[in-house]
């Protein structure tokens, strides 16, 4: 059970995200640059994790035309990062022609992810954007669709996780964020579960924020973490 977590880096400052970093082992846990960070600092900041020797999970959750998305994930991937992701609603037509554009390059591909139906959204939510179901069923299709596009899992809540993982191939990744230790504060999101309860439902990756990077002792936040999903 290596490296499950994901430390989502959420701050405003190259600064502040690597001071954050210096104080995590890359050989426990890997990391994310998501869009306020990365729209704050650039590429420079991956690189600095990088050189720290991190795997790092770009969030950028790309959601355009297929040739601008299949570029935006080139340039990611000729960066070096792990994972890096793009919202399922795009389409088959956008994760295909991302897949085709790396395979025609020859660059390592990241793992290619696909968010689903985001965390933080509830039914009501999906009902006001006009999508009258539960989250299940939204991203039951969404998982499928990403599949048949050749790309390596979804971002989803642990809550799909039993799911979803007798409706796709093993091997398809499932990305869990809204993790929260039991009594923590959901905060903004929705569809939460424990990290234990996650990765017994058949979740590879937790994407934990705020419950590691705002604690006292971050340190000792994601040592819990750790040792709850391995015990
Ligand atoms: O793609 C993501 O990482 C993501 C998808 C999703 O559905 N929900 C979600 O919370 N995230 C990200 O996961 C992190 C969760 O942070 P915390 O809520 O602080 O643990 C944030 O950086 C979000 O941008």
């Amino acid at each position: 059970m290596n490296k499950r977590v994901v430390v989502a880096l959420d701050y405003p400052t190259q600064a502040e995200a690597l001071t954050m970093a210096s104080r995590l082992d890359p050989s426990l846990c890997r990391v994310k640059v998501g869009k306020e960070l990365f729209t704050r600092c650039g590429p420079s900041v991956v690189e600095s994790l990088h050189q720290r020797g991190f795997d790092v999970f770009l969030d950028l959750k790309f959601h355009d035309i297929p040739n601008t998305v299949a570029h935006a994930i080139l340039a990611a991937a000729e960066m070096g990062v792990w994972m890096v992701n793009v919202h399922a609603s795009g389409g088959q037509a956008m994760m295909e022609r991302t897949v085709e554009l790396l395979d025609q390059k020859g660059v390592e591909k990241p793992l290619l992810i696909a968010v689903t139906v985001l965390t933080s959204m509830q039914q009501s939510d999906l009902a006001g954007i006009g999508l009258d179901v539960p989250p299940v069923e939204q991203v039951k299709r969404l998982a499928l669709l990403t599949q048949k596009s050749g790309f390596d899992g979804v971002v989803c809540s642990a809550q799909e996780a039993p799911v979803l993982r007798s409706l796709v191939d093993p091997s398809f990744k499932l990305v869990t964020p809204g993790i929260r230790p039991s009594g923590a504060s959901s905060d903004d999101q929705k569809r939460i579960v424990t990290p234990k309860d996650a990765i017994r439902d058949g979740s590879d990756y937790l994407v934990v924020g705020r419950p590691i990077t705002q604690a006292e002792d971050p340190v000792a936040a994601l040592q819990k973490i750790i040792d709850e999903i391995n015990a």
